[in-house]
């Protein structure tokens, strides 16, 4: 077991270089939101364009479109109704994100499923939300598919509907059996985070703490991993979920500091300046 910390961030956030421009730095595709749970994915978006992705593009309902602009205007917007834009936009992606407020609706089911078809090697998909609860009722469509590159992101209810491991029987053994059997990188987030990566030693998070506990915060970090794989190619993808996950938690540590709860909007609006620091240290 190994314990995250600040150094990792020196290690994966460097300064850009001058000669660089949007197209380097990742192209992002959030999936999700529909109309109970638009926030999610708009959460997820912005969060992707605060920590650095080039070009987010935000596949939604249409209901979500003027709110999506509004908060987010660097984010694109594809119809998540639209089966040829998304068809478009899964091809072009290096790193897509399924699933925070998708709901799991038989639209839903369908996406999830044309997603992991058209997923390609060269792509990084993080699963999150209810693209989580829609993979424990579909294995086969998950176990049929290119899978080294895919992270789940549950919390521990989530993980209990994917493993059928209950919470309270959640052990580092379980979980790795389980994860080993998917073979994909598994972000088990509760108190103290743990991550079980393919090939390597276990890694925990010891930042992080109830002033988190607010709907949106996991959204949030989908939008964070997926921006820091799009971006920081200097080490290995492992190492760069690693820094992603703790950079969530340390900053809201850093603002737990000054106020009571930490809301998911505080962070995304704190991360430009929390990024700028880890690469000058
Ligand atoms: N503003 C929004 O639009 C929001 C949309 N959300 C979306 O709502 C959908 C359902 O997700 P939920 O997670 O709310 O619902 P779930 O039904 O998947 O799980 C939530 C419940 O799990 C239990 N639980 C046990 N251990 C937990 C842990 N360590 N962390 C968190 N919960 C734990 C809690 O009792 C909690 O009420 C997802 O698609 C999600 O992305 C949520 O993220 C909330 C905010
Ligand atoms: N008590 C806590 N200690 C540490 N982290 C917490 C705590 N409560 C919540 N979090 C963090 O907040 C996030 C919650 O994720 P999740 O439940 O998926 O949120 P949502 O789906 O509402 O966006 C996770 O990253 C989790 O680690
Ligand atoms: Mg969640």
């Amino acid at each position: 077991m190994t314990e995250i910390n600040y150094q990792l961030l020196k290690e994966v956030i460097h300064s850009r270089p001058l000669e660089s421009h949007k197209g380097n730095y990742g192209r992002v595709l959030t999936i999700g939101g529909n109309l109970n749970f638009g926030g999610a994915i708009i959460m997820s978006s912005s969060a992707a364009v605060h920590a650095g992705a080039g070009l987010v593009t935000c596949a939604t309902y249409r209901e979500n479109l003027s709110a999506l602009h509004t908060i987010v205007p660097e984010a694109m917007f594809v119809d998540l109704a639209n089966d040829q834009q998304i068809t478009a936009a899964l091809e072009q992606a290096d790193v897509i994100v399924i699933g925070p407020g998708l709901g799991e609706s038989s639209a839903a089911e369908k996406i999830f499923k044309k997603t992991l078809t058209q997923l390609q090697s060269r792509q990084f998909l993080i699963i999150d939300g209810s693209a989580l609860t829609i993979l424990s009722h579909h294995q086969n469509w998950f176990k049929r598919f290119a899978k080294q590159k895919i992270i789940l992101t549950p919390h521990q209810m989530e993980w209990q509907r994917v493993s059928q491991i209950p919470i309270k029987k959640q052990t580092d053994t379980r979980n790795l059996a389980v994860q080993q059997e998917l073979q994909a990188t598994v972000v088990l987030k509760k108190f103290g985070t743990t991550i079980y990566h393919l090939n390597r030693t276990i890694a925990h998070l010891n930042v992080g703490g109830p002033y988190m506990a607010t709907g949106g915060m996991g959204d949030t970090l989908t939008g964070i991993i997926a921006a820091f794989l799009g971006q920081f190619h200097q080490t290995t993808y492992e190492t760069v979920v690693d820094a992603a996950v703790y950079t969530h938690s340390a900053l809201a540590q850093k603002l737990s500091a000054t106020n009571y709860v930490v809301l998911p909007s505080q962070i995304i609006k704190n991360l430009p300046n929390f990024m700028l620091s880890a690469s000058l240290v």
